[in-house]
């Protein structure tokens, strides 16, 4: 497949780690409920999923969010829990509640069930991807994306969130045996699906551990990490003749910042809770960083806008071999304010260019 060539290589470059002229950022949930033309378009495919299988809505609310801000990449409309879904699962996004799952996997019988999915039933994800990439017409890269293996089976045993994680984490300390063999096949799933995203056109993937961060330390190494790395040790890394970089998010996981830096991958994402200075210095730059505003900021004023941009940006510290991605601790609340992002984006472009002409002498 022949793509239209890539005018803005900002954000693929601070991955990699390679000088860049400016701080890159893009949100996490860019394109969602804060946008009312999100919401229109919504409304017009009838639901979550009635978007997320469609690949000109999925395209459309992808763009959404860059008609509006000068973001630095556009990630994939889809969500962490179409691979369930296409093992059987039955997803359903009710209203007001999230995601639920119809058929949750629970006994021993419903893990003997569960098998990789054949990628065909998530055929619509990978023609969203490449209908993205000729849309986008190389204007910013694509973020492809999937959940960690842990992460997704929260989901498949709990059938729905949780506050508790009760039914996980009975299943991880009684009968671990089924855990191990839920989250095998969720990692064989997960290389197959970020791989034929890549394929398909994503220029960089995240593997979004969202849940992992509840995890008791030793836990996490067995349940969570183990699969992460699988997936991330599985991962084709080079596509069109440049390095797609992988970023691994574990909310919460600033204290293993050191073992997830070890794990293969180019960057970490972090939530507000981290300093990232201070991850930064302890992993001695081996992995770039992404994020950390604190998504609340943004129902600040203008100037504390600023001034809290500006302090995460000094907090990273010199950026002379980028390393930077701004983003949000985590996903974008649905009461923003769309002008918030407009200062947001605007703050982060500035300040970070005076600081990068600053650092190279210019
Ligand atoms: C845990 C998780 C899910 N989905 C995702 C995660 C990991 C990231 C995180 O920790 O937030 C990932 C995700 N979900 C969505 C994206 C799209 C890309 C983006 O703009 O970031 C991405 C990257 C769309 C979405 N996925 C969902 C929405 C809101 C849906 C709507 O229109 O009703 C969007 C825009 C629904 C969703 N999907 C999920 C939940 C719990 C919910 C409901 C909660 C909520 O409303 O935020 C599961």
């Amino acid at each position: 497949m022949n793509f239209p060539a890539l005018k803005n290589d900002v954000f693929l470059r601070a991955l990699m780690r390679q000088p860049v002229p400016y701080t890159p950022i893009w949100m996490m949930r860019q394109a969602g409920r804060y946008l009312p033309e999100y919401n229109e378009t919504r409304a017009r495919a009838g639901s979550f999923m009635g978007l997320a299988k469609n690949r000109e809505y999925a395209c459309e609310v992808t763009l959404q969010p860059l008609h509006r801000f000068e973001l630095d990449a556009a990630i994939l409309f889809s969500d962490i829990l179409t691979v369930p879904d296409a093992m059987g699962l039955g997803l359903d996004f009710v209203a007001g509640e999230g995601p639920r799952f119809a058929h949750p996997v629970r006994h021993e019988d419903d893990v003997r069930k569960l098998a990789v999915p054949d990628m065909g039933r998530l055929e619509y994800v990978f023609e969203a991807v490449s209908l993205i990439r000729r849309e986008l017409d190389g204007r910013v890269p694509l973020i492809g994306f999937a959940g960690s293996p842990f992460t997704i089976a929260c989901y498949m045993v709990e059938g729905q969130g949780s506050d508790d994680y009760r039914l996980i984490k009975s299943m991880l300390y009684s009968r671990p045996d089924l855990a191990h063999r839920i989250l095998q096949i969720n990692a064989d799933a997960t290389v197959q699906y970020l791989n034929a995203q890549i394929q398909a056109g994503a220029q960089a993937v995240m593997i979004f551990d969202s849940w992992g961060g509840v995890l008791a330390h030793e836990a996490f190494q067995q349940f969570s990490l183990a699969y992460t790395r699988k997936v991330v040790q599985g991962l084709v890394r080079e596509r069109e003749g440049r390095p797609v970089p992988v970023i691994v998010f574990t909310k919460g996981g600033a204290l293993w910042a050191d073992q997830i830096a070890d794990l293969g991958c180019d960057a970490m994402g972090l939530d507000w809770t981290a300093s990232l200075g201070e991850v930064r210095h302890r992993v001695n730059d081996k992995v770039a960083l992404q994020g950390n505003l604190d998504p609340m900021v943004l129902f600040a004023p203008e100037a504390a806008i600023r001034e809290q941009v500006r302090k995460v940006i000094d907090d990273y510290g010199p950026v002379g071999n980028g390393g930077h991605v701004f983003n949000l601790g985590h996903g974008i609340s649905r009461f923003t304010p769309p002008d918030a992002v407009s200062v947001l984006v605007d703050e982060v472009h500035t300040y970070s260019r005076r600081m990068h002409g600053a650092a190279s002498g210019g």
